[in-house]
């Protein structure tokens, strides 16, 4: 990233961009029967910051995020990562680039049952021949309390325990931005509040930058910023966001 992509609001100071897409169209099918799931969608994310993408079922939230992180490609428009236009790069390039500039945190968690949870954290960057930052890794592993577990397999760990691990792995590399789709659907109350409390951590005690698909109001409240979606628009949007806030929007959007 340089300084030269800032997101410029009047009375605060240019903030980095980490990513965002400008002019997005997306459309799934042909002619008569295609579906418009995003719609001339504007928007970035600023660097060292939270932010939740909601609406209601079918409103394009899922497909954002997967142009976003280079998942998906758009019909038109750009979508980029800092300053690269994911559009410029090849098929192997935009591999590169999510292993080594994003993480990502999904519903299922996608661990490998043969390897420890170590061993599941370091994967990415072992694969690419990296060597892991062991303070780093120390303050994530700090950060999500996983010392006394790093050499368990996953079945011998608890589902919040095994969602821990995902998070690591997901900011073992540093990434530019951590993208999580409905990472908290799967969760009961408790690891859910778990988990977003080391989403905020990671914001705030680490600076790192973590989008979120989210259909649960509590989960968005833990963000710095809403983005609501309707019919692949970006309708609303709400800083410092409440769980009640968030629900009136919800409702009004039909949800
Ligand atoms: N591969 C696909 N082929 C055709 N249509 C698709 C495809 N993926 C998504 N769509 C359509 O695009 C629209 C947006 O879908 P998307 O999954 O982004 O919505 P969403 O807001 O994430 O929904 P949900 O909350 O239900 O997961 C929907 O109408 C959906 O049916």
């Amino acid at each position: 990233m340089t300084s030269s992509n800032l997101a410029t609001q009047p009375g605060t100071t240019a903030r980095a961009v980490a990513a965002g897409v400008e002019r997005a169209r997306k459309a799934y099918g042909s002619d008569s029967a295609a579906v418009v799931a995003l719609d001339d969608v504007t928007v970035d994310f600023a660097a060292g910051a939270f932010t939740a993408i909601m609406g209601p079922s079918g409103s394009g939230k899922s497909t954002l995020l997967h142009c976003l992180a280079g998942l998906d490609t758009l019909t038109s428009g750009r979508a980029y990562i800092g300053d690269t236009d994911l559009a410029t790069l090849s098929d192997n390039q935009l591999t590169l680039l999510r292993r080594d500039r994003l993480g990502f945190v999904f519903q299922a968690f996608n661990l490998l049952p043969t390897l420890t949870a170590e061993e599941n954290i370091t994967l990415p960057a072992d694969l690419a021949g990296r060597r892991v930052d062991r303070a780093w890794f120390d303050q994530i592993i700090d950060t999500l309390r996983l010392h006394d577990r790093l050499t368990h397999r996953p079945a011998q760990l608890s589902g919040g325990q095994q969602q821990r691990v995902a998070v690591a792995r997901a900011l073992a590399s540093k990434p530019d931005v951590v993208f999580g789709d409905e990472p908290t659907g799967a969760l009961d109350s408790r690891t859910s509040a778990e988990l977003l409390g080391f989403f905020r951590s990671a914001v705030d005690d680490l600076g790192q930058t973590v989008v979120m698909v989210t259909h649960d109001p509590i989960a968005a409240s833990y963000a710095d910023r809403v983005i609501f979606l309707a019919d692949g628009r970006i309708v609303d949007e709400m800083t410092g966001p409440t769980r009640d806030g968030v629900l009136e929007t919800m409702k009004r959007l039909g949800d």
